[in-house]
């Protein structure tokens, strides 16, 4: 492995770890959708962007038609916690009514993102509605969203790397490491 960034404290997932849970999801949503006529993944930016890359690839349904959009929200900023106040930065391009749906986000923290989501573009009568996602900090969760795609259940720290930021810094990362507090903590 390249070397670890030395704001890293320790690394959780290895560039070799994500590759392999990714295809395992990957299956899981082949077999699942394999009568599906319309599957849209939503990316949820910055942080899915990886994720997103790379569940795509793991995906394998030549008869489905399998289409990509992304929105931008922010609820983070600069800081560790959540402000509670989601911000849709730029909307979907397409309408996704009557069309499977698959929203694709790298972690669940407290759960407010992901439950905005999905309160959102269930209004907009989707066929159906999942959920896939990365992380999951089980003890920090506030509102509890259904996920149906979970990567890994993970302990409550800071994390950044593949495509997760701290003050949009760190996304680059191959790996998920967990964040020096001496980063944030004053
Ligand atoms: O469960 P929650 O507590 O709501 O936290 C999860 C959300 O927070 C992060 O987004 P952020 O606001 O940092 O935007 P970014 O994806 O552009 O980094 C992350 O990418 C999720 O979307
Ligand atoms: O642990 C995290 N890392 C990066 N972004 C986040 N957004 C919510 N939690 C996190
Ligand atoms: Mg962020």
């Amino acid at each position: 492995m390249s070397e670890i960034h030395p704001n890293v404290k320790r690394v959780l997932y290895s560039a070799d770890d994500i590759k392999n849970r990714v295809q395992e999801i990957g299956k899981q949503i082949t077999n699942d959708y394999k009568d599906s006529k319309d599957l849209v993944l939503i990316g949820i930016l910055k942080g899915s962007f990886m994720f997103m890359s790379d569940l795509v690839r793991s995906i394998n349904l030549p008869k489905t038609n399998v289409t990509l959009d992304f929105m931008a929200i922010s609820s983070y900023g600069h800081s560790t916690n959540s402000s509670g106040v989601v911000r849709i930065l730029m909307d979907l391009k397409s309408n996704i009514e009557g069309k499977d749906v698959i929203i694709v986000e790298d972690i669940i923290d407290s759960g407010l993102t992901l439950n905005h989501l999905v309160e959102l573009l269930g209004s907009r009568k989707p066929n159906s509605l999942h959920t896939a996602v990365l992380l999951r900090k089980k003890d920090g969760i506030k509102i509890d969203v259904p996920c149906r795609y979970i990567g890994f259940d993970i302990p409550m720290v800071f994390i950044i790397g593949y495509g997760l930021d701290f003050a949009e810094n760190y996304r680059e990362l191959p790996y998920l490491g967990e964040l020096r507090e001496e980063c944030y903590k004053k």
